[in-house]
């Protein structure tokens, strides 16, 4: 079930053409302190953050971050403990206020809103969901979902609308007179989401959400939100520390080290082009077989044969003897992939009196957006390096077992 709902997701990505900006963050520094003005002046006098730190007790928690949210995508925070994570997302909807730099949601500045139009639009278009539940014991399920609604003034029945089509939708339908404590954590956790869901958000914050949850339970609640967002597409700002996690959910992953974004790309091209050592650490050790599909891996480093009106036999032959192979791909001249032809196969149809495409030995392709797990077994059978082909059946290179291996004990490096 897991696989289905993340190639699911992985299709609709494919056909998501709409990028809409939904959050826009422009420069923006956050320094902890009592002189920010001066923090700031000596970290653009070239001053370490270390040292601004040791001789005034400032914190440059963010430093110069600039950076756009799509609507309708999962936007991943990582960053090791202290690099800044929280005090980035609490930012976007001024739960802390920035020190300098601009935060658009849709065309509106955030940053110039006073105190009412802030409550507004942390009501109307923002939910923010936490680590801890933060579900009050006193309340019942139904009361806590729909306690901010009821902070907002909607009437008794239609929160209690809202909040039921919210618990419907984390499986918690039946639950709504319970209280938290005869919930599991899994289940206080969906009321948490709920929670958040209830006002309809256009823009979800979760730190850490999942985090408190044990494993398997943690998966479920990944998928639930894949699901979820299939249903109704929200712009979610995801904070975590799970790799596996990130890569699982995050159609994009931002890295923060010390303050500052160093990177911001999809899992695939994060894994394929890490920004510096910091980054490459992360991204150690990670099962690429859930990341990369068949045309990250591919190589043109076979010989290729065009096929031409003058192309028979005898060029074949004498184009694969200079590369000195055994074997060459087939090609149309517009790119369409033909097939395998071998020194042994093309002499056995001269011999024969056959024809250059009586030499094809072998047909079988794997489709470009094809993941390792679904092509592994295609790479194993085949005799030769198996060609990549793109949605028109262009080729686009070939794998063999060796590249396989070197990918899964090395990762996809540029090379
Ligand atoms: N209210 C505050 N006052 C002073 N310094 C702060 C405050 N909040 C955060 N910081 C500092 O800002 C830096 C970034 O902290 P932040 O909590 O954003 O990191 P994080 O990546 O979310 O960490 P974690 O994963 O541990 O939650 C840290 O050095 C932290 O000590």
């Amino acid at each position: 079930m897991n696989v289905d709902i993340l190639h699911l997701r992985r299709w609709s990505l494919n056909i998501d053409t709409n990028k809409k900006k939904k959050l826009t963050v422009k420069n923006v520094f956050k320094v902890f302190g009592d002189n920010p003005k001066k923090a700031l002046k000596l970290l653009e006098d070239g001053v370490s953050k270390e040292e601004i730190f040791d001789k005034t007790g400032m914190t440059i928690g963010v430093q110069d971050a600039s950076f756009e949210i799509n609507e309708g995508e999962i936007f991943v925070i990582m960053g090791l403990s202290g690099s800044g994570k929280s005090t980035l997302v609490r930012l976007l909807n001024r739960l802390i206020e920035p020190t300098s730099g601009q935060i658009l949601i849709d065309d509106t500045d955030v940053t110039n809103l006073s105190d009412k139009e802030l409550i507004n639009i942390r009501r109307e278009k923002i939910s923010m969901v936490f680590q801890s539940f933060a579900l009050m014991p006193h309340m019942n399920i139904i009361d806590n979902v729909s306690f901010g609604l009821e902070l907002s003034g909607v009437t008794k029945n239609k929160r209690y609308e809202k909040a039921r089509k919210a618990l419907a939708q984390v499986g918690l339908a039946q639950h709504e007179f319970s209280y938290p404590d005869e919930l599991s954590g899994g289940m206080q956790q969906r009321v948490g989401l709920a929670r958040a869901l209830a006002n309809d958000p256009e823009i979800m914050l979760m730190d850490e959400a999942f985090s408190a949850l044990d494993p398997l339970i943690r998966t479920e609640m990944q998928d639930e939100l894949l699901v979820l967002q299939e249903e109704e597409k929200r712009t979610i700002v995801f904070i975590s520390h799970d790799l596996d996690e990130a890569i699982r959910i995050g159609d994009r992953i931002a890295i923060m080290q010390n303050g500052e974004v160093v990177q911001i790309g999809t899992p695939e091209d994060i894994i394929n082009n890490p920004a510096n050592d910091y980054v490459r650490s992360f991204f150690k050790g990670v099962d690429v077989t859930s990341v990369l599909n068949a045309s990250h891996i591919a190589k043109k480093i076979r010989p290729t044969i065009i096929n031409k009106e003058s192309t028979g036999i005898k060029s074949a032959l004498q184009y694969i003897s200079d590369f000195d192979e055994d074997y060459a791909y087939f090609v149309e001249k517009s790119g369409k992939y033909i097939g395998i032809l071998t020194l042994e196969s093309l002499k056995e149809q001269k011999a024969a009196g056959g024809s250059i495409h009586d030499a094809i030995i072998d047909e079988k392709a794997i489709d470009e957006d094809m993941q390792i797990s679904d092509f592994i077994a295609k790479v194993a059978e085949h005799n030769y390096p198996t060609a990549v082909i793109d949605k028109n059946g262009k080729y686009k290179g070939t794998i063999s077992k060796s590249r396989l291996l070197k990918v899964f004990d090395e990762g996809v490096e540029n090379e």
